[in-house]
């Protein structure tokens, strides 16, 4: 919708109470209480409720549907480790059936977003959830042992991101920097950074480097973050978040 590639008046949102929807409705789209409204309206449904909602469900029927899916309509769950599989077992036979994961930042357009289609899903439905997804910002088709990890890494890794970049800043009020400035400068710091790596290609390693001064003030800080096992942690993280969803899609 903020790419203008899909018009609001063309979304309809569905869920049981406004909690979530009145954010449609400021963008202009329209909302039901009512999933089955959806499926009749439209031909590209994202499933979007909490993976716990898949378990327990009787086979073909994680979407209430009279009389059943028809057959020109395309799926999409972004719901963490629920597994292509567990998606075809619960719709009708011959749903076309894609998973997606993708991050908080697709909300600037500047998320990361990974997907894999089911048995049913061809190269043109591939390509007409990559043309949506692509105004998110990257966004790439790959295998599906690849999502549960993409989840540890980029759809939970901004979490991280973001509790890094609090630390950032709460290390500069300590030092007796402004919070409002501290934030400001560590959010630019982390965009910055993100930004070399993308614009020059460069290996990350070799950008730390490119920063350190021999006995400067930067080798003095990284000193401390391996004291810390920084590295290792984050990596930690990823291995757990991976894990999880991993978990999150056994039924
Ligand atoms: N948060 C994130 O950064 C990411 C989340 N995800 C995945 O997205 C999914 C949603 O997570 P998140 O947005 O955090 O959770 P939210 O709770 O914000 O959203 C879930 C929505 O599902 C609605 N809902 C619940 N039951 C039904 C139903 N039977 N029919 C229709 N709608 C229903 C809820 O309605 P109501 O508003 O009434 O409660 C709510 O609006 C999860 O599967 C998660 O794994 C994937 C990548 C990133
Ligand atoms: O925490 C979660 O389970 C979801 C999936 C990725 C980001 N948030």
């Amino acid at each position: 919708v903020f790419s203008g590639k899909v018009k609001a008046a063309n979304v309809l949102a569905s869920a049981p109470s406004d909690r979530n929807l009145g954010a449609f409705k400021e963008l202009g789209c329209k909302t039901t209480h009512c999933n089955s409204e959806v499926l009749q309206h439209c031909t590209v449904v994202f499933l979007a409720t909490k993976p716990s909602l898949y378990r327990g469900l009787p086979r073909h029927q994680a979407v209430p549907a009279p009389p059943a899916v028809p057959r020109d309509h395309v799926i999409v769950s972004v719901a963490a480790g629920v597994t292509l599989q567990i998606l075809e077992e619960l719709l009708p036979a011959g749903t076309k059936v894609l998973r997606v994961m993708p991050n908080l930042p697709c909300v600037v357009q500047e998320g990361a977003v990974v997907f894999a289609r089911g048995s049913c899903a061809g190269e043109q439905e591939a390509a007409l959830l990559k043309s949506l997804l692509s105004s998110c910002g990257l966004c790439e088709e790959t295998p599906e042992s690849y999502i549960d990890i993409h989840t540890g890494l980029s759809g939970s890794g901004v979490a991280y991101v973001y509790l890094f970049a609090e630390a950032l800043a709460d290390g500069a009020v300590k030092m007796g920097m402004p919070s409002a400035l501290a934030n400001r400068i560590a959010a630019q710091t982390l965009l910055g950074a993100a930004k070399m790596i993308l614009d020059t290609g460069e290996h990350p390693a070799k950008l730390r480097t490119d920063v350190c001064t021999p006995g400067g003030t930067t080798i003095h800080a990284l000193h401390e973050l391996e004291k810390g096992a920084l590295r290792a942690t984050v990596m930690n993280a990823v291995e757990a978040a991976t894990v999880r969803a991993r978990e999150l899609g056994k039924r």
